[in-house]
């Protein structure tokens, strides 16, 4: 008698280890489009402003298990010190702009060096590694709208020495797969995950405080069609259950808009770092970055307060 063979298991079974990865960029360039796109595979084309959201995803990568917590933050943060403590918090970058808004492709060159001012440190695997960051340019399908071209975005790439991404999270999924999945390549050639490199990780106050959501258990099975609303209601619950009016306060609130100008609020981060060295890319993008990276969006944005 002749029994069925075992199947043979393609991932590894060694215990994974959690990527935290964070998707930085300022409102309305396609964050928790593309964050939710990764997890889903599908793109969720209208919904209110989100709340600030960490999600818990398992994907297969290169026949290895990966279990991300992936924290899609606020385009625009309440003050300088919740966004530090978010960039601490994670082990690699998603910087987004959309190649349709200018403003937000100056704030990338001003989120990295935040980065690297964090979290270069001489005890990084490999000495003088800087931290894992890919810069995406998203909307690429808008290119009627288009303000960023794609050779901008080469060359600022090539000036921060980063990988870059020119991408629709609209109508591609295997395009935001690359991203996440090269931040876990640049992570396993930093070493993160070799035995050893295990940080202690403390958690403040304010991570606390940023609904969680297994995103691959709930997402999947469901099979409902997905809107914003669908993912508040996996929320749990009191911060479900709130009103739009009562999460206005909440410090994980994600940016609301109002008339204060957006360089009142957001332009203060590069002030501290400013020993950091800072390519001359004026040069290298043979285009000037209006005030080293500096907000010159014309329209108005803040963080509502109570
Ligand atoms: N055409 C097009 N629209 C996109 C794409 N990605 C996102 N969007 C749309 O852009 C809008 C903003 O997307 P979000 O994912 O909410 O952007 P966000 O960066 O998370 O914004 P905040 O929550 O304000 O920080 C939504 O209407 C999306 O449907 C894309 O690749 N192409």
């Amino acid at each position: 008698m002749s029994f069925p063979r075992p199947l043979r298991r393609s991932v590894s079974l060694s215990p994974a280890r959690t990527l935290r990865l964070v998707v930085l960029g300022q409102s309305a360039v396609g964050k928790t489009a593309l964050t939710v796109r990764f997890i889903t595979r599908r793109f969720i084309g209208d919904y209110d402003p989100t709340l600030e959201m960490i999600y818990r995803h398992v994907a297969v990568i290169d026949g290895e298990m990966v279990h991300f917590e992936i924290l899609d933050t606020a385009g625009q943060e309440e003050d300088s010190l919740q966004i530090e403590e978010k960039i601490k918090w994670g082990d690699g970058f998603a910087v987004v702009y959309s190649v349709t808004d200018r403003c937000s492709f100056d704030e990338v060159m001003r989120l990295c060096f935040l980065i690297n001012h964090l979290h270069a440190s001489p005890k990084r695997s490999g000495g003088a590694e800087q931290p894992p960051v890919v810069i995406v340019g998203n909307k690429k399908d808008l290119q009627f709208d288009r303000m960023v071209s794609t050779e901008d975005g080469e060359n600022l790439s090539k000036a921060l020495k980063l990988p870059f991404y020119e991408i629709s999270t609209r109508d591609s999924y295997e395009e935001p797969v690359a991203v996440f999945s090269s931040l876990y390549q640049e992570l396993l050639r930093q070493g993160h995950f070799s035995p050893g490199s295990f940080k202690r990780r403390t958690v403040s106050k304010l991570m606390e405080k940023i609904p969680k959501m297994q995103a691959s258990s709930t997402l999947n099975s469901v099979g409902r069609s997905l809107s914003f609303n669908s993912f508040r209601d996996y929320i749990p619950e009191p911060l479900g259950l709130l009103s739009s009016s009562e999460t206005v306060n909440k410090p994980w609130k994600k940016g609301s808009r109002c008339s204060i100008p957006a360089e009142s609020t957001t332009c203060s981060l590069l002030s501290k770092v400013p020993s950091h060295p800072r390519p001359d890319i004026s040069t290298s993008l043979g285009q000037p970055i209006p005030g080293g990276g500096k907000s010159t969006r014309p329209d108005f944005r803040c963080t509502l307060s109570p």
